[in-house]
């Protein structure tokens, strides 16, 4: 690699100005992390008082940054998963550049399918693709097996090097939810309309529930292998459930949402759950056991924050092709979101969705602080 972990770009900050210890802290109720500091994320999400809002970009570690370009020259991005070294590097690039107030691990929702031998790969600028897919009961039980914590070492190592050197920034693990994984499986790759996976959903119950149930159960313990490592919040993307009304995502997906979700609870790290598209399914996504919902930006914060109902908090939601609106428009359109949050239990900016690869670091910079510099309480 050609910089190390420690090395800071010198023309960017490199300390969150923003961020204090507990103690200095007026109404710093949030409950008291490792280290003794609170981090404004995790108070966020668990509804707690904060004295900035929290703000994190899905997608923040990836092709819109020239560092990780040229970290990844040459390696294909599923092996680069498998480098600890790598990992920690990509994930950091993003804090260190932005000081935002928490890491994604870089890996892929498909990880864990391919360590547990699922024949696959992720095809650049089209993403996953597999071999032979999986449509039926046989295949599902044949093929895909339960995760063990040995099959992904490499997870562990690169998160436990992450938690030392991100000191009071909080790591997110994440999954991919049963049904955007299952789409992958089923449809062999990216789909449009998913009509092989929603064909096996209404045809083949039994099938359906041998795939839904075993990628409940991988997604869970790729969650599981991630806090225990030290991650101190968990994001389940389904990423593509969106293309399912409301009845058929209660009868067919919320369940095994569900399972995945209240599999990790014991580990007491707050759960965020987001997909695309997915307006009219906010308040079930809420109601599978998530502490968080990540909205996109198709839906009106505010209207969101209703979905979403009480108890829980929300994430979002400015739409990512915003940040190529001239600097006035971006800014506008990040109050409006930030005006919106208010109304939440906790709010924590994000994105709609990923950033996109050809998107202006500077811009993402300036919008985190903007959202650091917006006055709270
Ligand atoms: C659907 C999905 C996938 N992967 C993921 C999702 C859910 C999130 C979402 O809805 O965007 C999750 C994911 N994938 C990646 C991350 C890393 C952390 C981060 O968000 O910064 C995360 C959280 C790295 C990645 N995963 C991928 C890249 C780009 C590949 C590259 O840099 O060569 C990155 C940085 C590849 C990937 N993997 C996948 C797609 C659609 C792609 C893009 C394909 C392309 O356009 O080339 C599947």
């Amino acid at each position: 690699m050609s910089a190390k972990p420690t090395d800071k770009p010198s023309d960017k900050p490199t300390e969150k100005p923003t961020e204090k210890p507990t103690e200095e802290r007026p109404g710093g109720t949030a409950s008291p992390q490792a280290g003794g500091t609170t981090s404004a994320f995790l108070a966020a999400c668990r509804g707690e008082k904060v004295d900035h809002v929290p703000v994190w970009f899905m997608r923040q570690a990836g092709r819109s940054l020239p560092e990780y370009r040229k970290v990844r020259e040459g390696v294909p991005m599923l092996e680069s998963c498998t480098r600890p070294e790598m990992v920690v590097e990509i994930t950091m690039q993003p804090v260190r550049r932005y000081g935002v107030d928490a890491a994604i691990f870089y890996s892929d929702i498909v990880v864990p399918l391919k360590a547990v031998g699922v024949d696959l790969d992720i095809v650049p600028g089209t993403g996953p693709v597999v071999d032979e897919p999986i449509r039926t009961r046989k295949a599902a039980e044949k093929r895909l097996r339960a995760l063990e914590p040995d099959d992904v070492r490499y997870v562990t190592e690169a998160v436990r090097g992450l938690v030392s050197e991100l000191g009071d920034t909080p790591l997110i693990g994440f999954a991919g939810a049963p049904f955007t994984l299952a789409s992958y499986l089923v449809e062999g790759g990216p789909s449009r309309d998913h009509r092989l996976t929603k064909e096996l959903m209404y045809s083949a119950p039994d099938a359906w529930d041998a795939l839904m149930s075993r990628l409940a159960d991988i997604a869970a313990a790729f969650l599981r292998v991630q806090v225990d490592a030290g991650a101190r919040a968990v994001q389940l993307f389904d990423s593509w459930v969106g293309t399912l009304s409301r009845a058929d995502y209660v009868r067919y997906v919320k369940p095994y949402a569900a399972k995945v979700l209240s599999s990790v609870a014991d580990l007491g790290v707050p759960r965020i759950h987001f997909g695309v598209g997915t307006g009219e399914l906010l308040g079930e996504m809420a109601d599978a056991g998530a502490d968080v919902v990540g909205v996109d930006w198709r839906v009106d914060l505010a209207e969101g924050i209703e979905r979403v109902g009480k108890g829980r908090s929300v994430q979002g939601n400015l739409d990512p092709t915003v940040l190529f609106a001239p600097q006035d428009v971006i800014e506008a359109k990040a109050r409006a979101v930030l005006e919106a949050g208010r109304s939440a239990r906790g709010h924590v900016f994000n994105l709609g969705h990923g950033v996109l690869p050809a998107t202006d670091p500077d811009a993402l910079a300036r919008l985190v602080e903007l959202v650091h510099s917006y006055e709270v309480g």
